[in-house]
């Protein structure tokens, strides 16, 4: 099976702090992967790289194969990434910004329009559509941004606290559009804070701490690696994480 994303000691420092400290990683396309991690722990600027935003200080991402640094283009036509603070245009409305997220890759208008269309009913942002974005809640703004970055059907869509600021039907909405995704091939990668998703969600799970992987697996190798044979991910993370502090 491919590998849809490789990390390989992917390092950046802020001043003499290393953000991301050699961190390597292989996460197999079809798989629902959360990344955790305390405050501060370097995932954030992990998926800043991945995505291309940021430049790593040495080291390198691939996605589906293809460098996010040596080559951009290819690597970005496989990828949606959805940042935890996502810039929308607030003087456009729903469908209009979708058609500007889909021209940008080249999506057939013809496809673009019910794509859209479909996402946003799903999203129940439909009754909305005569709205500019400016006039939107947080909510409906992250929920117009997760539209965006399923429009092009990614084949990875790599998330930064995705639930953040969604009510309890909309959390569940787009956790059920993330599994569906999965099911059907494509690969999700997201970092939380929430444990239950993680431990209901993901096949394999990546803890990192201080910028380094401090274990990977399923729930169950996590368990075993921590001593906590019957944990709960919660109590499985804070052993892992405070061993490495220790
Ligand atoms: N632009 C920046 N300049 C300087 N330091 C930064 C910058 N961005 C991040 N850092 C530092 O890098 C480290 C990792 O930050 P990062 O945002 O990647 O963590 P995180 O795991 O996403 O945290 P959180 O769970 O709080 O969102 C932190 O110590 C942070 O202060």
């Amino acid at each position: 099976m491919a590998i849809a994303l490789e990390l390989v000691a992917l390092t950046k420092r802020y001043g003499s702090q290393r953000a991301v400290d050699g961190l390597s990683l292989q996460i197999p396309e079809g798989m629902f992967y959360a990344l955790l991690g305390p405050n501060g722990a370097g995932k954030t600027t992990t998926l800043r790289m991945v995505a291309g935003l940021l430049a790593p200080d040495s080291g390198e991402a691939l996605i589906l194969g293809h460098s996010i640094t040596r080559e951009p283009a290819a690597a970005k036509q496989a990828l949606a990434y959805l940042p935890d603070d996502p810039l929308l245009y607030g003087k456009l409305r729903p469908m209009e910004y979708l058609e500007f997220v889909c021209g940008l890759w080249d999506v057939p208008a013809i496809e673009a329009e019910p794509r859209a269309r479909e996402l946003l009913k799903q999203l129940g942002l439909w009754e909305v559509c005569g709205q500019l974005v400016e006039t939107f809640s947080r909510g409906m703004k992250q929920k117009l941004a997760l539209a965006g970055a399923f429009v092009h059907r990614p084949r990875v869509i790599v998330l930064d606290e995705p639930l953040t600021g969604l009510d309890a039907a909309a959390a569940r909405l787009v956790k059920d559009m993330l599994a569906e995704h999965v099911a059907q091939g494509n690969t999700v990668i997201l970092t939380t804070h929430i444990m239950e998703v993680a431990e209901r969600l993901a096949q394999r799970i990546g803890i990192i701490n201080r910028g380094r992987l401090v274990a990977e697996g399923t729930l169950e190798q996590l368990r075993l690696r921590s001593g906590e044979v019957d944990g709960t991910l919660e109590s499985v993370f804070l052993e892992l994480v405070d061993r490495q502090d220790g």
